[in-house]
């Protein structure tokens, strides 16, 4: 399938912090010929100063979050499009599919250590990597009914990718 075709997916690039969200989540979509949207864009600036400053979000916190991306997916349905979310919880992702029951999520997927060692290479970035543990609590995986896949983030940013694309229902 190409990006001409009609009913592309759009996918969702779900995991913890520093799992590769962002970084598999460019390749896929560049993979894939269709846009790229990164999660950490649509936080309302209050999410950005309370993660920065050592706090995980709650469930309120994330929903106006979820909304924007998840008005992002509804924009692209059909078109196809690529996104980056933690999606840690089963509920949150219920709340995407709402719109786009075709959703289809790639988790990426690894040990705290192998996270906790990019995390800690990682510049410039607002997410401390205190906050990993809370990340992983909250991680709900996905359920036998949830259109998905999980990837592992053992290898190079490319491999996984193409490991992710492999995976995808075209
Ligand atoms: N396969 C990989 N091998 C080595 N380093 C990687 C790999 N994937 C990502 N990284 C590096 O690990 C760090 C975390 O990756 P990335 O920012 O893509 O994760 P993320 O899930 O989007 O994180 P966040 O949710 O906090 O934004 C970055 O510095 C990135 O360059
Ligand atoms: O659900 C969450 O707790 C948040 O989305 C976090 O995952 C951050 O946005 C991201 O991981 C940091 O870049």
């Amino acid at each position: 399938m190409t990006a001409a075709d009609p009913q592309l997916p759009v996918v969702v690039v779900m995991g913890v912090s520093g799992s590769g969200k962002s970084t598999v989540g460019l390749l896929l979509a560049q993979r894939l010929g269709v846009p790229y949207a990164e999660a950490d864009d649509f936080h309302p600036a209050e999410n950005i100063a309370k993660m920065s400053a050592g706090h995980p979000l709650d469930d309120a916190d994330r929903a106006p979050w979820l909304d924007a991306i998840g008005a992002w997916i509804k924009a692209r349905d059909g078109r196809g499009g690529v996104v980056s979310c933690s999606a840690l919880r089963r509920r949150y992702r219920d709340r995407l599919r709402a719109d786009a029951p075709d959703l289809f999520f790639v988790h990426l997927d690894g040990p705290l250590e192998l996270i906790s060692s990019r995390l800690a290479a990682r510049m410039e970035h607002f997410m401390p990597p205190g906050l990993l543990r809370s990340q992983f609590d909250a991680l709900e995986p996905l359920e036998a009914d949830e259109n998905g896949t999980v990837v592992s983030i053992e290898g190079g940013p490319q491999a996984i990718a193409e490991r992710a694309y492999e995976a995808l229902p075209l």
